[in-house]
């Protein structure tokens, strides 16, 4: 059997990143920046006010001292007045300061009313500020030319804020990964729809996509398709402009796998030691363009999908963006004792507390336990010579 880590790196070398395009500054979030950002204009672009109030020169600032008023500054302003010594302008915050000034005095420390009120002709300091108080000056927080957002940051509205007042419109984002999801099983029954006899729910496809674009990517396609070779290949091929083609079930050793009828041969079908997921197929669908695309055929069972989907495709939907596979883990104590395979690392859906963690199901790690998945927010992990974990003892766990 082959172990975890050696079919997560036959999984990761399935692919590369994806090339990056030009996009709005505005969108893209949690695709990721394919190149260095740098200011093309300085952050602020020019000196301003930071308070209300008005500009003065420091050198006629004294208690009661009164200063004649020779303009008015709003933010927007084209064009700033000249202050001279005994001179005032008044100014509004982020409004450019005026030559001559050097220094802003807030309206509440003068005999002007705050708020919307007649330019006066004078104005009265009653309290002195010291020279350069609230002026932003140009480039202080970010000089033309400096690079701001590393390659690699995942965008984020904060960093298309950031792009925008660096005085980027549009910034490299690498292309976001799009998914096609095939579930297979001639049982499946789209959600809510009545079951006849032998039938499921479809959850897979659901689980499948949704854990997907979580993650970042887009799904493109989302299908459940019978056991018939046939349906299977007609799916396949209207997945054809997808990055990663993920597919669940028919992947084992039965009579009707279609997943392996169909694409054995350019895919592997390897046993994997651990607890669910063992059946793993990954390799590269060979399209009739000659493109060769990266293909993952999930073990059916739900909790095996869920299971495979964090291990396998989080990771490589992460290379083929981008963005990092980072997987924070902790080592919490067991609430309760449970058993495991021998052999084989078992991945166990918890719930976790103050306490530590427990086990989501009473039956743990068994792979069609689909309905109490949703309990989970983390996945305990019990190394492949370990049989059984006894309560108080501690464990790995990951956060979903
Ligand atoms: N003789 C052996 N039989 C099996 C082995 C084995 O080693 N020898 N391995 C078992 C393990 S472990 C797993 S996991 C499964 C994987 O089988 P498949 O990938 O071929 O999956 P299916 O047989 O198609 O389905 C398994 C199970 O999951 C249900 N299912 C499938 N698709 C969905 C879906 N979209 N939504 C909800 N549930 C789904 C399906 O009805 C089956 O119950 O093989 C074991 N057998
Ligand atoms: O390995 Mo299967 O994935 O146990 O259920």
């Amino acid at each position: 059997m082959r172990s975890v880590e050696d079919h997560l790196s036959a999984v990761l070398a399935l692919g590369e990143r994806l090339d990056a395009e030009q996009a709005p500054v505005g969108s893209g979030y949690g695709r990721t920046l394919a190149a260095d950002v740098a200011a093309v204009v300085a952050v602020p672009p020019f000196d301003n006010s930071a308070m209300d109030g008005f500009a003065v020169r420091a050198a006629d600032l004294e208690p009661g001292a009164r200063l004649m008023v020779v303009g008015d500054i709003p933010a927007g302003a084209t064009s700033v007045p000249w202050v001279g010594p005994g001179e005032a302008a008044r100014i509004m915050t982020g409004a450019p300061m005026p030559t001559g000034a050097d220094t802003v005095v807030p309206v509440e420390l003068t005999d002007q009313p705050s708020g919307a009120a007649d330019l006066p002709a004078t104005v009265e300091v009653r309290e002195v500020v010291t020279e350069g108080r609230h002026v932003r000056g140009r480039g202080e927080d970010v000089a033309v030319g400096d690079v701001v957002l590393p390659a690699g940051l995942r965008w984020s509205p904060a960093a298309a804020s950031s792009a925008a007042s660096l005085g980027h419109g549009t910034v490299p984002l690498v292309r976001r990964p799009r998914v096609a999801v095939l579930a297979t099983g001639s049982e499946l029954v789209a959600a809510g729809q009545p079951l006849g006899f032998g039938q499921i729910p479809d959850s897979n496809s659901i689980l499948l996509a949704g854990l997907c674009e979580g993650w970042g990517a887009e799904v493109a396609m989302v299908e459940s398709v019978s056991d018939d070779p046939a349906h299977f290949r007609a799916a396949l091929a209207r997945a054809i402009d997808a990055d990663l083609v993920l597919t669940s079930g028919g992947v084992s050793v039965g009579a009707f796998e279609v997943v392996r009828q169909v694409v054995e041969g350019d895919i592997s079908f390897d046993k994997v030691a651990m607890q669910p997921g063992k059946p793993q197929a990954s390799g590269l669908l060979a399209w009739p363009d000659g493109r060769r695309v990266p293909m993952l055929g999930l073990p059916g069972n739900p909790v095996s999908v869920f299971v495979s989907a964090w291990v396998y495709a989080r990771p490589l939907l992460a290379k083929l963006g981008g963005w990092s596979d980072a997987w924070p883990s902790s080592l919490l104590p067991a609430t309760v004792g449970w058993s495991g395979p021998e052999g084989r690392r078992q991945f166990v859906p918890v719930k976790i507390s103050e306490e530590g963690v427990t086990p989501v199901h009473r039956l743990g790690s068994g792979s069609h336990l689909v309905a109490s998945l949703a309990l989970a927010d983390g996945l305990a992990v019990v190394p492949e010579d370990v049989t059984t974990v006894a309560a108080g003892e501690t464990v790995t766990v990951h956060a979903l």
